[in-house]
């Protein structure tokens, strides 16, 4: 809490309306739809909203490209889409440089296609495979599913870093389980549950110290969190196109391959559209070069409309903005959390500290689960994450401090009210 602000002034509305006056980013809400309507949304780690010019391209790419341009469409732009929208995800998002982001899947399907080709890929300084993936015991749940099918499937062992809920897979932790056997090692940059922001930089080095590669899901930092790929030295990363970068449900997920890797990996769903070349409809498949081989079918070029709103929007906000909204949004719902709702016995689960936090906070408490439902009734939509975690994502370009203190006043009423 800043020092000269008391715990009454903060929760005043004159306090948010004062802190939205002060955001260079405040108008960049006005050009969300749903913008004007008194609902608080805190679930755009979720879903993110629908940006208004995104009705208009959608219309547009019915009239004009699809319905004008037909199956010429795949010549013109379709066909080498999630290369050249991989590259902007990369430039605005991912310290990217062209040439090693694709569009395409689901992040759970590109994880399967990433850690299948490391795992696959891995052998040791010896000759000798490496049959360890590291991973963490609170990684979403499609990241522990996948590897541990992939064990399964492969005949590897899955070593599990055991980290707690309210926290996130620490340096030490990391240095602890890798060894001369470990193949790839797979974490989330913000953890879904804490908001905990590794530092990818320090942990990707200790992972390349010991030899073994490292795939970050970055589910819930792009487009809230600068991240650094190439800078970090990064080899792998997949994330979601459907929270911070607002490509609607269902858009495709992005994959990331540093450009030292592309030629030596071999993805499993060997398809025509990542063959070197798809309309010679040859008799074996032979791989592309570069990043085109990561793609397996037919492109979903209508999920990948939306998304381009939101690039332009974040392009024009500046990432390291974003980053700084997105810090104060999360730093005021904690301190609002301690001013107005630590005497109902709410504890904050999510790093205190601004710099490992990511764009969400987590307030917990034994009630939380039937809290979320009657929030969701009063038009307040935070997410509900066992056990005991009201999970509040903050997306920053689309959220006011009003909407903060409005949303965690609304816990408050919530607990108060008799059961
Ligand atoms: C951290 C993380 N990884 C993976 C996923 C899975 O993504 P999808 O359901 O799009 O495959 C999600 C969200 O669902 C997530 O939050
Ligand atoms: N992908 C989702 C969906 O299809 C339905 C509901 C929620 C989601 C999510 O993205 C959940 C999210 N990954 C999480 O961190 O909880």
């Amino acid at each position: 809490m800043p020092n000269e602000v008391t715990r009454g002034e903060l929760t005043q509305p004159s306090y948010a309306a004062a802190l939205d006056a002060r955001d260079p980013l405040a108008a960049c809400r006005d050009e969300f739809v749903g913008a004007e309507s008194r609902l608080v949304y805190f679930d755009g780690n979720s879903l993110g909203r629908p940006l208004r010019a995104t009705a208009g391209r959608l219309a547009a790419f019915v009239e004009e490209e699809w319905g004008g341009r037909l199956i010429r469409g795949w010549d013109e732009r379709w066909y080498d889409l999630p290369l050249t929208l991989g590259d902007e995800v990369g430039r605005v998002c991912l310290g990217a440089a062209p040439g090693q982001t694709t569009l395409g899947d689901s992040t759970t399907v590109l994880l399967y296609k990433l850690v299948r080709a490391a795992v696959d890929a891995a052998e040791s300084t010896s000759g000798s495979r490496r049959t360890e993936v590291v991973l963490d015991t609170d990684n979403f749940p499609t990241d522990r599913y996948v590897v541990e099918g992939i064990a399964e499937e492969r005949g590897l062992t899955v070593r599990w870093i055991d980290v707690d809920r309210t926290a996130g897979v620490n340096l030490d932790q990391v240095r602890e389980v890798v060894g001369e056997q470990t193949a790839l090692v797979l974490l989330s940059h913000v953890a879904y549950r804490s908001g905990h922001l590794a530092d990818a930089r320090a942990v990707t080095a200790a992972v390349h110290d010991a030899g073994a590669l490292v795939l970050w899901d970055l589910c819930h930092s792009v487009g809230a969190v600068p991240v650094e790929l190439d800078a970090w030295g990064v080899d792998l990363a997949v994330g979601c196109t459907y929270k911070y970068l607002n490509g609607g449900p269902g858009s495709p997920a992005f994959a990331y391959v540093a450009q030292r890797h592309q030629d030596r990996l071999m993805q499993p769903i060997r398809g025509w559209m990542g063959h070197a070349d798809p309309f010679l409809m040859g008799p074996a498949y032979q791989p592309a070069a570069g990043m085109r081989r990561f793609i397996s079918g037919t492109p979903a070029v209508v999920g990948m409309l939306a998304m381009q709103d939101m690039l332009a929007l974040i392009d024009r906000a500046g990432m390291a903005a974003v980053r700084d909204k997105s810090r104060r949004l999360t730093s005021y719902a904690v301190d609002l959390a301690d001013a107005r709702l630590a005497d109902l016995g709410v504890t904050v689960a999510s790093p205190r500290d601004p710099a490992q936090r990511g764009g969400h906070v987590t307030l917990q408490h034994e009630r939380m689960r039937e809290v979320t439902a009657e929030l969701w009734r009063r038009d307040v939509i935070p997410d509900y994450r066992d056990p005991g975690g009201l999970r509040i994502g903050l997306s920053p370009l689309s959220t006011s401090f009003e909407e903060v203190r409005r949303g965690l006043e609304a816990v408050r009423e919530v607990l108060l009210s008799p059961r």
